[in-house]
């Protein structure tokens, strides 16, 4: 993984340039790609000891000096390398010069900002964060699927996954039988993805390629195209474009996996989350806080809390009006088309009420030769570590059944990897218009993993009496017998929550690859799990406090059924967190701290 090595002296040159030798011995220096530039390490003769490493950017100091040799300055020690010929100085000048000088200067280096770029590929080289992708069974799954349903689209082609991370998608086509892959990941998690390949006896198959797509070279074009580039709200993260621009290694009529994404917008009322934002600026209100009048800037405050995008999830019946769609065909899109993104909106009110801000989500589709996945993050499917997004207007409109709707949604990208988001909306045929900016990069993650409630008002029984006589029904039901310790009820039917099988996530999966290589078929000794008692969706009957294990377990929608109980209590898997407990009012976009104390903006929860 080596970008290249070379043999080298190593001396310490002090203020009055006098050189003296380092290691009293030839040693190796090493190049190594970094998500900021070059990492250099120097290693013993045998390659087993790294006795120093540092690394390279843009901003170091360093030069060549003379034919065959090159000088770093650092804070506390100047370096001189002697390399054993002109050739192999040059060459390693050539690469040093590269990162200096932007020259290798990348359109993602030129889209992004340094300090986005080093948190975001930090981020990704956590092991707890692929973990929380590859935890979102819904998301896992549906791509496995997408891929050994296809079969025709991967045996024997070559492939590209597209950010690789652990390798998960690689390891599908793999599965899926492809000839060759090239796995290519910009963060530090390529080491792990290697060290995967390695274990899992696929290096003659799956090529791991440490570097940017837009800046790494492959031996040849591809076939089909795979990637999880979707970020909130589909768009953030601008890794769709790092997708649309990888196409420069795509065969012509080659596939790309997923082949489009619709965005799905729709105006939604939601007086509590409305009062909440709002209420939560009323603290620079106070006019002797500690003595201190903090009044003066109260209306910025709301200001500050209208631009976050809310990330949760909430009951389909909020939305006033059918979602419009907005659709992205990753085969025909160039990346430039995503830099600004204008949508127009038309919407025929279907309730009267207050809308007080648009609701966002997404749909992939994977077209492949032999069958259409869809992968939803929408209200009404299985939760995603998606969940949805709302963008909320500091003026809500008052709308009447039949009115429209009209504006637009505005999305201009930005150097740090996200977007500007502006939502302007006017009632047709009245004076009622109402507009705001968000910072996507910046959003307020609410999830808890309490129960989404119905918008009030929405009842046209009376529930009291609803309730009672779903009760009355569910007396002849509930008139229980035991048989073979199975519990069947009055009308014959055999209860779910008992511990009989029922289904696993990895038993799925093996079947599913099972479809390929029959070896793969699941035992029945696999731990079972029970869907009856905990909805996977992290909508179910779930205690809603964000710190409660069953909670932290289902927040992110990650949410893989194995994570659950296995047939005998004794036996119990631990319960496995996710990345959560996550306080209510943690904002994604600003800082987290994982586990190791590190504090970075987390990209997806
Ligand atoms: C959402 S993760 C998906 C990881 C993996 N494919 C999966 O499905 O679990 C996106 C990955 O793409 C990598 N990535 C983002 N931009 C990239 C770029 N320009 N070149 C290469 N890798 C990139 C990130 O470091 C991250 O590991």
């Amino acid at each position: 993984m080596a970008l290249r090595t070379w043999e080298v002296e190593v001396f310490n040159v002090t203020e009055d340039i006098v050189c003296t030798p380092k290691y009293n011995k030839k040693v190796k220096l090493r190049a190594d790609y970094d998500p900021q530039g070059i990492s250099i390490k120097l290693l013993d003769g045998d390659d087993s000891h790294v006795l120093s490493e540092f690394p390279i950017s843009s901003s170091s100091e360093c030069c060549r000096v003379g034919p065959k040799s090159y000088i770093f300055s650092f804070d506390n020690e100047a370096l001189l390398f002697k390399f054993g010929s002109i050739e192999d100085a040059r060459s390693f000048t050539i690469a040093i010069t590269k990162v200096k000088s932007g020259k290798g200067a990348s359109v993602f280096s030129v889209r992004t900002e340094d300090s986005s770029a080093t948190q975001y590929f930090q981020f990704y080289g956590y092991l707890s964060q692929q973990q929380n992708m590859l935890q979102d069974f819904v998301r896992t799954y549906t791509y496995q699927r997408a891929i050994l349903c296809n079969l025709d689209d991967f045996k024997d082609k070559v492939i590209l996954d597209v950010g690789a991370g652990s390798g998960i998608l690689s390891f599908f086509a793999a599965q899926a039988g492809a000839k060759r892959i090239y796995a290519v990941e910009a963060s530090t998690m390529a080491h792990f993805a290697q060290k995967l390949v390695d274990a899992n006896n696929l290096s003659d198959s799956i090529k791991v390629i440490p570097g940017k797509i837009e800046e790494i070279e492959l031996p040849e074009k591809v076939d089909v195209i795979i990637s999880e580039p979707m970020g909130y709200m589909l768009y953030n993260e601008r890794m769709l474009e790092t997708y649309l621009h990888a196409k420069k290694w795509l065969l012509p009529g080659g596939k790309m996996y997923p082949s489009r994404g619709d965005l799905h917008i729709a105006p939604f009322t939601d007086d509590s989350l409305y009062m909440e934002q709002y209420s939560k600026a009323n603290f620079w209100f106070q006019t002797c806080f500690h003595g201190v009048n903090l009044s003066a800037i109260q209306n910025c405050a709301v200001k500050e809390y209208f631009r976050q995008p809310i990330v949760d999830t909430f009951d389909i019946r909020i939305c006033m009006s059918k979602s419009i769609r907005h659709v992205v065909d990753f085969s025909e899109a160039h990346e430039t088309d995503l830099h600004t993104i204008d949508i127009p909106l038309e919407f025929h009110i279907l309730e009267s009420g207050t809308c007080h801000g648009l609701a966002f989500w997404f749909d992939v589709a994977f077209a492949g030769s032999q069958q259409t996945i869809w992968l939803s993050t929408g209200p009404t499917e299985p939760l995603t570590h998606w969940y949805q997004v709302r963008c909320l207007l500091e003026q809500p409109l008052l709308l009447k059944q039949g009115q429209v709707l009209t504006g637009r949604v505005l999305l201009v990208a930005n150097k740090r990897q996200s977007y500007d988001v502006t939502i302007d909306l006017a009632v047709e045929g009245t004076n009622q218009s109402s507009k705001n900016t968000l910072d996507l990069k910046n959003p307020y993650f609410r999830y808890t993993g309490a129960p989404v409630q119905p918008p009030p008002g929405i009842s046209n029984v009376s529930p009291s009496e609803n309730y009672w006589s779903q009760l009355d029904a569910q007396g002849v039901r509930n008139a229980v017998n035991m048989v073979n310790g199975m519990s069947v009820n009055g009308l014959g039917e055999v209860s779910m929550d008992t511990t009989q099988t029922i289904i696993n996530s990895n038993m799925m999966a093996n079947n599913l690859i099972a479809l390929v290589d029959p070896s793969h078929l699941s035992e029945p000794t696999q731990p079972n799990i029970h869907p009856g008692c905990i909805s996977s969706t992290g909508r179910g009957r779930v205690a809603a406090s964000p710190t409660s294990t069953h909670t932290a377990q289902l927040i992110g929608g990650a949410i893989s059924p194995s994570l659950f109980t296995s047939p005998n209590p004794q036996q119990q898997q631990p319960l496995v967190m996710t990345n959560y407990p996550v306080s209510a009012n943690l904002m994604i976009g600003d800082y987290v701290t994982p586990g190791n104390g590190v504090a970075m903006p987390a990209y997806r929860q």
